[in-house]
């Protein structure tokens, strides 16, 4: 196989996506009159969370969706941001919340993300939505927007069932790593899950059928840990110095090596253009499931 035909089009599948939650928002809109509301909180000026939260509100537009957003200053504080939270809550029109993470020092994450009414947790953080993907329960949960899109990428390429394929996910946190892992449980595959303190990790991953890194670390999984005809999915955005641009610029890298990894892997998702679109693009559907669920209609598979 050609090194073009390894990549994962993540902006391709996601517009797939995206394309699917339109039409489908124009059917409900028809059918119920209900227009799916989503609504954003950021709070600080963190430049990468500034681009995300733009490009969500941009794509909630282009899905028809009702899409407002709160930019709260660095200070405010956890008692303001709950609040907001709650008035959210409380609000008709809005059937998807999100708080931007990360927040500032002094406001607790998970308080905040509790806050959020489990039916409207559109990022599926709440306690009640972790419990419903563990328990294998999704008909009425939401699903984390990097994990589910990393999984249709991976079922782009191996199918819906992962029966006798050993996945290894690196990377543990509530995020990404461990909702990923329950749902490559849920399509059949042997999951292990491996962070800084497992021991071999080389050896670990060369013995993986499918590779998910989620560390955060550039270039941390190397070209010849992947097994031969594996599939990688490299979740990790990391900007890094690249003096080969000129002076004081920088690039974004994943958490795989790439260039290497392509010489063993038989599909990886590249960084840029890989996982992330995939976030935005699940959002949306989470957002349209949500607005379904309001109008007590079946929501569509995605
Ligand atoms: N409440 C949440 N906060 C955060 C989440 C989340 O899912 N919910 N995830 C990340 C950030 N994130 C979405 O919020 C996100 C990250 C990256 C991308 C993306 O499309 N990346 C592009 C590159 C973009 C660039 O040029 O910087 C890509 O990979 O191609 C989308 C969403 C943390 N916070």
């Amino acid at each position: 196989m050609n090194d073009e035909n390894k990549r994962i089009d993540g902006k391709a599948v996601a517009e797939t996506v995206v394309q699917k939650v339109k039409g489908e928002t124009e059917k409900l809109v028809a059918q119920s009159g209900i227009v799916p509301g989503l609504a954003v909180i950021i709070v600080g000026e963190d430049p990468a969370s500034q681009v995300y939260v733009a490009s969500k509100g941009k794509k909630a537009k282009e899905c028809g969706f009702h899409s407002i957003q709160h930019t709260l200053p660095a200070d405010t504080s956890e008692a303001d941001v709950l609040a907001h939270v709650q008035a959210l809550n409380d609000d008709p029109a809005i059937h998807g919340i999100l708080v931007q993470l990360p927040l500032p020092k002094h406001i607790d994450e998970n308080k905040v993300i509790q806050t959020i009414a489990p039916q409207k947790d559109v990022d599926g953080f709440h306690y009640m939505n972790v419990g419903k993907l563990g328990t294998g329960d999704l008909s009425s949960a939401f699903v984390p927007c990097t994990p589910a899109g990393s999984m249709i990428l991976l079922r782009s390429v191996l199918g819906d069932d992962l029966s006798g394929l050993n996945a290894v996910v690196v990377g543990r946190s509530n995020i990404v790593g461990k909702p990923m892992a329950n749902l490559l449980l849920g399509a059949n595959a042997t999951v292990t899950i491996a962070h800084s303190r497992t021991k071999d990790l080389p050896d670990l991953v060369r013995s993986a059928d499918i590779v998910v890194a989620a560390v955060g670390r550039a270039e941390m999984v190397k070209g010849d840990w992947i097994k031969p005809g594996a599939t990688v999915i490299d979740v990790g955005i990391n900007r890094i110095d690249a003096p080969e641009r000129g002076e004081g610029k920088t690039r974004l890298t994943g958490d795989v090596d790439y260039e290497g990894a392509l010489e063993n892997a038989a599909h990886i998702t590249p960084v840029p253009g890989g996982v992330g679109p995939m976030t935005i693009a699940l959002l949306m559907a989470n957002t349209l499931t949500s607005a379904y669920r309001h109008a007590e209609l079946n929501p569509p598979a995605f």
